[in-house]
């Protein structure tokens, strides 16, 4: 059984539209425990009522989709219905807004706040881009098998990050044998705990990375030794993925299931934030100003490329990824409109991976079809991550600005990553201050997913043992191995 809400269990999601929370005033989740109904097989029936008891107020909820696998669905509020103002889609019991600012600000003595910020993390060395590709491929939130076949989970990562790795090395030499993710996350990390102090909350910031080191498992247990007593929860990706922010979620949901320390520690997760006035205006920022390098600034296609996802994700397990980013574009273009900037624009998806159908139109599909139309001045913006990694460094700076110049495009730019840009920081501080009053502690009995973790030891040994011995007839095999590499990466 699974508790409807965030998959923290006793945290509940209340994935609220602003501007459904302006016009209420304040909504208290409290209601979820009244009215909820529990479970992760609804009916179609159970679901259509569940949609429609949540549609009226406006939550967000877990069920799962056909394959069994754990998904959230979500009240979609068009861009153009919400407002800017500064508040966040905040997650958590209750929502305090229209609390005064001051108050919500300082801190007590005997209160230590901590800031968990959630990333992806990256190979520090190239000798870790295998064990790194691993973590990703054995994550069931990035490679999703049905229910039937889960056991094979950890034995095809280690196949497909076994083929995989000579390309990604290629490509982490050419940005300098490593990804930067750690040393630009732990920037923002000291960036945001400034800005906090100078907003009056003095705050422990943490970095937990799903993949790679500081694993949120080790985040964790400091943020237990240091004595945390409140904690917000704020994943580095603007727009909310099951494969993203979704993922390091779940991965906290099993780490907070088997400690008591965390049933009772006040926790406000913030899903996502690209609607914020704060962050729209630093990326309008950065596009005004590289706009203006062009000799011809009006003349230039702004070009966001978003890292993709399956599509399945969205139009199976009902990923909000596609609709979040849509709106991102057109709450940045809006902004910029207003400054009398007034390029057109186009959003492609880039980085796919393997056989299946990616978001469409595909980053470098757009850029061919662009030159051949007589496009001569593109500035590619990067949208799905704020700080520079392998996608903007290789795949962005390398790979598609050679496809564009090949294509015929004649003036190429890149707005760089946001980083540690200070009004997007101090925006990052402001989430957290909104936040941080509607930390709950998470009550009650903690529940489980019912999900491979569940099998008796006995069972997960022979899983393991028959899935290795496939994957090695697999690797082994050189006809399909070479089909392998041709046709799945
Ligand atoms: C919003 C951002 C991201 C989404 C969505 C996302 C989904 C996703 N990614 C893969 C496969 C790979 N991702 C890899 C690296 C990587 N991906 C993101 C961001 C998103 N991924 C980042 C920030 C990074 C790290 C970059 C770094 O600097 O280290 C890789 C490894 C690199 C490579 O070989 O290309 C893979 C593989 C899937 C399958 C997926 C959705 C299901
Ligand atoms: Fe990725």
């Amino acid at each position: 059984m699974e508790a409807l809400g965030s998959g923290v269990p006793g945290i509940k999601l209340s994935g609220f539209s602003r501007q459904g929370a302006e016009q209420r005033g304040c909504y208290k989740a409290e209601a979820l425990n009244s009215n909820a109904v529990r479970g992760s097989h609804c009916s179609h029936g159970e679901t259509q009522q569940l949609d429609k008891y949540l549609r009226s107020s406006q939550l967000s909820y877990n069920t799962s989709d056909k394959s069994g696998h754990l998904v959230k669905s979500y009240m979609h509020v068009p861009a153009k219905e919400r407002k800017l103002t500064g508040k966040t889609f905040y997650t958590s019991k209750t929502c305090t807004f229209g609390e005064d600012y001051a108050e919500i600000s300082s801190n007590t003595a005997q209160e230590k706040v901590g800031v968990l910020l959630l990333n992806l993390g990256g190979p520090d060395t190239l000798q870790d881009v295998q064990p790194f590709l691993f973590n990703l491929f054995a994550d069931p939130d990035i490679i999703r098998l049905p229910r039937l076949f889960r056991f094979l989970q950890r034995p095809l990562a280690q196949l497909i990050s076994v083929v995989r790795a000579p390309k990604s090395k290629e490509g982490y030499a050419a940005i300098g044998g490593g990804s930067p993710l750690r040393r630009i996350t732990d920037e923002q990390a000291h960036s945001l705990k400034l800005a906090l102090g100078k907003k009056n909350l003095h705050a422990n910031v943490y970095v937990g990375m799903r993949y790679w080191h500081p694993f949120t498992e080790e985040a964790i247990q400091q943020i237990k030794k240091d004595n945390v007593t409140k904690l917000v929860i704020l994943p580095l990706y603007p727009q909310f993925s099951i494969s993203t922010s979704g993922s390091s979620i779940r991965d906290l949901q099993r780490i907070f299931r088997e400690d008591t320390y965390f049933e009772g520690l006040p926790v406000s997760i913030i899903e996502s934030w690209y609607q914020r006035e704060g962050y729209v205006k630093s990326m309008a920022d950065l596009i005004e100003k590289e706009l203006s390098s062009f000799l011809k600034p009006d003349e230039v296609m702004i070009f966001f490329s978003a890292h993709g996802v399956p599509v399945s994700y969205v139009e199976d397990s009902g990923d909000p990824y596609r609709d979040q980013m849509e709106d991102c574009i057109s709450l940045i273009m809006d902004e910029l409109k207003s400054r009398g900037i007034n390029n057109p624009h186009t959003l492609a998806y880039q980085s796919r991976v393997g056989p299946v159908q990616w978001l469409k139109p595909y980053t470098d599909e757009v850029l061919v079809d662009l030159g051949q139309k007589g496009v001569k001045s593109l500035l590619a913006v990067p949208v799905s991550f704020v700080s520079e990694h392998i996608e903007t460094l290789e795949e962005i700076d390398m790979e598609y600005k050679h496809l564009a110049l090949e294509s015929g495009i004649e003036n190429w730019g890149r707005v760089p990553a946001l980083g540690c840009t200070s009004s997007f920081i101090s925006d990052l501080a402001d989430a957290v201050l909104e936040a941080l009053p509607s930390a709950s502690a998470v009550s009650g009995k903690t529940q489980r997913n019912t999900s491979e973790d569940d099998l008796d030891p006995l069972q997960s040994v022979i899983k393991f043992f028959f899935g290795s011995i496939l994957a090695s007839i697999l690797l082994l095999s050189p006809k399909l191995l070479s089909l392998f590499r041709d046709n799945l990466l």
